[in-house]
């Protein structure tokens, strides 16, 4: 099978040390590649780089586009990353007030995607709004209501819904789940399972929890000083880590 992103070289540096080095990985259509390390590692510098947010100093991404055409992210011109970022990719932050329109209702929030790819029937926007409403467990009755009168959880559940509704082919996510009460956690990381086997979801997702790598991810790539020191299937690295600082990671001494 052709991978659905490729990354060669990957390096962007804010200082020595800082960001990321020399990363080159493919993901597969429908895998889950979790990004893994203490705070400062890289990631987020990493994640930004892959998803078209900010340029690498070089290196290069590939993406196989719905056509089954490859394209080089840094080849391709600013509105094209944009684009992409809006149709077949999403990015779901770590805070929801960054990745919504917190003054809008949750139904415009849900409907905007789908008008920037031309759908201007009202009825049509009104019902994919309710449609994602429930699928990521927030009453369909609240899709008037603005993401401000909105729990945390729910307000995280709504990001994730604005960027599926495009059906997306891969999803960036930042610390999901980060700034949740630990049940709220448990609920939105379950939902995000159902939802990312349901639809088939390539996902990079970076988290600093274990847990949440454990319970999402199939492959780990371990970051240290913004090199990465190992790559693997989850279970692998998990319980069987052979990188010195990964074993100090999964033994929780690097954990805060
Ligand atoms: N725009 C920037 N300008 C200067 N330095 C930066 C910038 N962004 C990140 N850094 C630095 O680069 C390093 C890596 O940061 P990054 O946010 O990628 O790490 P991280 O692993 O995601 O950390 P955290 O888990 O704390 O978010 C850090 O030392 C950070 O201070």
């Amino acid at each position: 099978m052709s991978a659905l992103l490729s990354a060669r070289s990957l390096t962007r540096l804010h200082g020595p040390e800082k960001g990321c080095q020399d990363v080159s990985f493919d993901l597969h259509p429908g895998e889950v590649l979790g990004i893994v390390g203490e705070s400062g590692s890289g990631k987020s510098t990493l994640l930004n780089v892959l998803a078209g947010r900010a340029l690498p100093d070089c290196g290069s991404v590939a993406y196989r586009d719905a056509d089954g055409q490859m394209i080089s992210l840094y080849e391709a011109s600013e509105a094209g990353r944009r684009t992409l970022l809006r149709t077949q990719w999403g990015y779901v932050e770590q805070n929801p007030r960054d990745g919504l329109r917190m003054g809008v209702s949750a139904g415009a929030n849900i409907g905007e995607r789908l008008m920037a790819q031309g759908v201007r029937h009202y009825g049509r926007l009104r019902q994919a709004g309710k449609d994602w409403l429930a699928q990521v467990e927030i009453d369909p009755d609240r899709i008037d209501d603005t993401p401000r009168t909105f729990s945390g959880g729910m307000q995280q559940r709504l990001q994730i819904a604005r960027n599926l509704v495009s059906k997306p082919q891969l999803l960036f996510m930042d610390e999901p789940t980060g700034g949740l009460d630990v049940s709220v956690q448990a609920h939105l990381l379950d939902l995000l399972r159902g939802i990312v086997r349901d639809l088939q979801l390539a996902v990079v997702i970076v988290t600093h929890d274990l847990a949440v790598a454990r319970l999402l991810a199939d492959r780990l790539m371990v970051m240290r000083r913004s090199r990465v020191v190992e790559v693997g299937l989850t279970d692998q690295i998990l319980d069987d880590p052979q990188h010195a600082y990964s074993q100090l990671l999964v033994s929780s001494v690097l954990q805060p």
